[in-house]
């Protein structure tokens, strides 16, 4: 596909967008990850209303790990995610990106444009835009540039939309209405999306809720040629879709606001409190 060709003989999108970075989002801080650690939460807190949903959490993820999180309802998966995006703010500990960006300190926007992609469960794309126009508007993250939407791609941006396009599997499907896809597709043109924002760290609200057996599967796939590239927190109760993308790596399982176990998916689900808390006999 010629995404360039596509939409050839309108100005040039990067001399309307003076002073940002390339895929037009803002030029951010560098995040440190010179100790090889893109997440840092430490003792982290968040309580409402006396009530704490978090409690004294500390958890770390790797550069490029692709870390599972599971763990009953209620257990605070979601209020986490809500600290590190900085949705809500902890009452008590601390959260950094990398070495060196306190998110704590941080807007939800900065926070994105440092690198940190959220998906939530169900999918927000734009029913009546095509793939294609979907992954552009992604492209352009900042909503007061989209009437420059028509404009040329360079080369260097429809290079990478082809290349979302082939990673999340829907090359062939990119100039269909986005509302014409299946779930499935949807949730990977969603997960396209937060690609052209080249984040470092993606969250994934359970990502395969809804989805066919085959859609499960391919979404796993997809995990795994992810991982290494970016770091990814998924937070998942389909347990056969956490074997398949957990493989030797960590899972943490979290319960009350904490880390009640964390190891390989073997060593969690031999885990009698895990079993006991979650998992069930
Ligand atoms: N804004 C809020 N005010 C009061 N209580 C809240 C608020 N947000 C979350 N909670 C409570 O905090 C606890 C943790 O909720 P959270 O949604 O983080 O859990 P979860 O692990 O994501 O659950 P699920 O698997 O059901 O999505 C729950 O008991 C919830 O009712």
């Amino acid at each position: 596909m010629d995404t360039a060709t596509a939409t050839a003989g309108q100005p040039d999108p990067e001399n309307h967008l003076g002073g940002q970075a390339s895929y037009g989002r803002p030029a951010s801080e560098g995040v440190d990850t010179s100790h090889g650690v893109i997440l840092y939460l430490e003792n982290v807190s968040v309580v409402f209303d006396g009530f704490r949903a978090i409690n004294n959490l500390s958890l770390d993820i790797g550069v490029g790990e692709l870390r599972c999180i599971i763990g009953p309802n209620g257990a605070g998966k979601t209020t986490m995610m809500d600290v590190i995006t900085g949705k809500t703010r902890p009452t008590s500990g601390s959260a950094f990106f990398g070495q060196n960006l306190d998110l704590t300190k941080m807007s939800e926007t900065q926070i994105a444009n440092a690198g940190i992609g959220r998906k939530f469960q169900r999918p927000t794309v734009f029913e009546e835009h095509t793939v294609l126009e979907n992954l552009e508007l992604a492209m352009k993250a900042d909503k007061r540039v989209w009437p420059i939407l028509r404009a040329r791609l360079n080369g260097e941006q429809a290079d990478r939309i082809a290349e979302v396009l082939e990673t999340v599997g829907l090359m062939q499907a990119y100039r269909r209405p986005a509302g014409l896809l299946s779930h499935g597709q949807k949730q990977w043109l969603e997960i396209g999306m937060l690609l052209m924002q080249e984040p470092k760290l993606l969250l994934l609200d359970e990502p395969v809720a809804g989805m066919t057996d085959a859609e499960t599967e391919r979404t796993g796939e997809l995990f795994n040629t992810l991982k290494g590239k970016h770091s990814l927190m998924v937070v998942e109760h389909d347990m056969d879709f956490v074997a398949q993308i957990a493989q030797g790596g960590k899972v943490t399982v979290l319960c009350e606001g904490s880390v009640l176990a964390e190891g390989t998916m073997d060593e969690v689900q031999s885990d009698e409190r895990v079993i006991e808390v979650y998992l069930g006999r």
